[in-house]
């Protein structure tokens, strides 16, 4: 067993988070851990996971770090960075009402998930609902995903540390997957990029960049 932190530990070719809670959010296994439980973590369902399996060096999440979580669906990575940020709080916002019920429901279980209806293209809107993040996890599949971060890093400036997942079919699907990186990188205000990993083969055309801010 490797500990990545104290909340995030790989196994073999697994991953699992150290858990409060013995309830499945998604399906994944769950077994006991000295008197915690110990969550699967699907690299197939979280680019996050996908990413610390394929060697992300840094996690800048501990138990106390608040996060700003943009394009959080039904809530499957939020359930994790939630096991990892204990006491820290999780604003999760998500725009399509499907997911978000799910969101909602698992937000009731969990105290330190903050579900938001909204749209991540008008931060002004939850800005007052957020308390000071530290952290901006953005995985959004739109043609403006870089625009959308460029607003919600320049609103939310405590936020130190950020990932975004670029998905560059979203982009384009025109032009050459180094050109969209490229261009998406250069027009990313604010932060520098300390590492870039691609997901494949757990998700194939989407990159996880890490960044700081400068
Ligand atoms: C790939 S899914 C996210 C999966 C999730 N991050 C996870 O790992 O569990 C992308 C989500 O972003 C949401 N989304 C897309 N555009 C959005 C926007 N402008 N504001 C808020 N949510 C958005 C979609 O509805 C979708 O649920």
């Amino acid at each position: 067993m490797k500990e990545i932190n104290k909340s995030i530990i790989l196994e073999k070719n697994k991953i699992f988070t150290v858990s409060e809670y013995n309830k499945s959010v998604y399906g994944e296994k769950i077994r006991n851990y000295s008197g915690k439980y110990l969550r699967e973590w699907n690299p197939r369902r979280s680019k996050l996971a996908a990413a610390i399996i394929k060697g992300l060096k840094e996690v800048p999440l501990n138990s106390n770090s608040n996060v700003l979580y943009l394009g959080a669906s039904t809530g499957t990575t939020v359930s994790h960075i939630s096991d990892i940020c204990y006491n820290g709080r999780i604003f999760a916002v998500e725009f399509a009402y499907d997911p978000f019920v799910k969101l909602y429901n698992l937000a009731k279980i969990r105290s330190n998930i903050f579900p938001i209806l909204d749209d991540a293209n008008m931060p002004e809107k939850y800005r007052f609902f957020v308390d000071k993040v530290n952290f901006i996890y953005q995985d959004i599949a739109q043609r403006n995903q870089v625009d959308i971060f460029n607003k919600n890093a320049d609103l939310f400036t405590c936020a130190k540390y950020a990932m975004l997942i670029l998905k560059l079919k979203s982009i384009s699907s025109r032009k050459n997957e180094r050109f969209i990186l490229n261009n998406a990188i250069r027009n990313i205000k604010n932060f520098k990029i300390m590492e870039i990993i691609d997901l494949r083969p757990f998700d194939s055309g989407n990159f996880l960049l890490s960044m700081v801010r400068h």
